[in-house]
């Protein structure tokens, strides 16, 4: 051990020196009397576990995990040698690029710790890391609140939560959370990286009326984030980060494809198995009423789904009602501005098929690709390059499987193609 780095309610840091990979290691060791509590000791197991597994740029990693010799359970992880985002904030409001980028890369460790089914529920300026990356600063969101929602569940007086993060849901007894909580504290955190002060310190004024220039989009995005009503929050973190991505190109029109990737990176870096219906780790599987199609989708784009069939005629075939299903993050939101899946069959699509697949006026058409998947095979047009709110489009055509062909329409971030990914999850009940 080279020395203390801190403690929280449940856990001491320590600097220590790894012999093996030669390098400087955070070890964080569990209280004496929380060690003695086994549900507090197992989720502090599972909170190492999952850190272990998840895999993202902006999480820290756990390397080990082991119990010293007087019983006190300890994770050994990634050292930040960079401080916390409290330090930083405790000079006051940052630079609003860097404010934005540090938001975008929490949003993105926090949907792939949602990808993968876990919520953080402790999210705060003291659980977000600086670390340094061949001469590049990197955030890094450590410490899930995993302990504490055990030790709130269990009657103990420790707040599940940290006031002026914590979403107003989560200090409701019982209240079933889900990953809005997590997407309140994105916004807070915000909110304080943009005017120095946390939403509950300024009564939630709008963030420009604290930091004069700051463009109307991301007073919109921020305050969405932290609305009481889950509902009308943001439906996941990758939705609020692309939304404060596009107000921040729409300031600084050069830095479009530079600078912050966005979440979608996570699939790639799922840890887990692959479930015996095709479907990854961390996705839902959906289905139309009639059970005859079902898709996969990442589980922060299935908020809400329409599975009572789709109308051929949107693409120019013949219309009446077939099945198909719409599943999307929030699909009752502003056009374009959140990930979807349309699936729609139809006896009508064949090859060479007649349909008139969607123009999407303002982006840049790719060129169609073929592609094939469990006995179906088809084309793939992709648009991208959308502007304003729109993200990217894929408009897909597939036929062979039997008397049903299929289309789709994947709406998702243009940076990160999902779209074989969420195409090899498809399966069709053919009568
Ligand atoms: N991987 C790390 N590298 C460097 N410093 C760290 C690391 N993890 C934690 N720390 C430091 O140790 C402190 C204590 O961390 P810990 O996770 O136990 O508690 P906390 O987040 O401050 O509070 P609480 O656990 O009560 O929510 C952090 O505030 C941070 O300063």
């Amino acid at each position: 051990m080279i020395g203390r780095l801190g403690s929280g309610a449940f856990a001491t840091v320590w600097l220590a020196e790894d012999d093996i990979l030669e390098s400087q290691v955070a070890i964080k060791v569990l209280a004496d009397n929380w060690a003695h509590h086994p549900d507090v000791r197992a989720r502090f197991e599972q909170e190492a576990q999952v850190l272990r597994r998840v895999d993202s740029e902006h999480l820290v990693r756990v390397h080990d995990y082991g119990e010293l010799p007087d019983g006190r359970p300890y994770q050994v992880m990634t050292y930040a040698d960079g401080g916390t985002l409290a330090d930083r904030l405790a000079g006051g409001p940052m630079p609003v690029p860097a404010a934005l980028r540090t938001a975008a890369a929490i949003a993105e460790a926090v949907e792939v710790l949602h990808e993968s089914g876990t919520l953080h529920r402790d999210l705060k300026p003291s659980n977000v890391l600086f670390t340094t990356v061949r001469g590049r600063e990197r955030v890094l969101v450590a410490d899930l609140g995993l302990a504490k929602s055990i030790a709130h569940a269990s009657g103990f007086t420790v707040v599940a939560g940290t006031p002026g993060y914590m979403a107003p849901e989560q200090s409701l007894p019982g209240g079933g959370l889900d990953v809005r909580a997590d997407v309140h504290a994105i916004g807070a955190m915000t909110y304080q990286m943009l005017t120095g002060r946390t939403p509950l310190e300024a009564k939630g004024v709008a963030p420009s009326k604290l930091r004069p220039g700051l463009p109307r989009q991301i007073d919109q995005a921020v305050l969405r984030a932290l609305d009481a009503d889950r509902e009308r929050r943001w439906p996941s973190a990758v939705a609020f980060a692309s939304a404060l991505d596009l107000s921040r190109r729409r300031r600084r029109p050069l830095s479009r494809f530079g600078g912050t990737a966005l979440a979608l990176a996570a699939v790639a870096s799922l840890g887990g198995a692959v479930a015996p219906d095709g479907t990854p780790p961390g996705w839902v599987r959906v289905s139309d009423t009639g059970g005859v199609v079902s898709i996969a989708v990442p589980r922060s784009w299935a908020v809400q789904l329409r599975d009572r069939g789709w109308d051929a005629a949107a693409i120019g075939l013949p219309a009446g009602t077939s099945p198909g299903l719409q599943v999307g993050a929030d699909l009752a939101g502003p056009a374009g501005t959140s990930p979807m899946v349309l699936v729609g069959t139809s006896r009508w699509i064949r090859e060479p098929s007649t349909a008139t697949l969607p123009v999407h006026a303002g982006c840049a058409r790719q060129p169609d690709r073929r592609v094939s998947f469990g006995g179906l095979t088809g084309r793939v047009r992709r648009w991208t390059g959308c502007g304003g709110t729109d993200p990217s489009f894929s408009e897909v055509l597939l036929a062979g499987g039997g008397d049903l062909g299929v289309y789709l329409q994947i709406r998702q971030d243009e940076r990160v193609d999902r779209t074989d990914r969420v195409l090899a999850t498809l399966r069709l009940t053919y009568s």
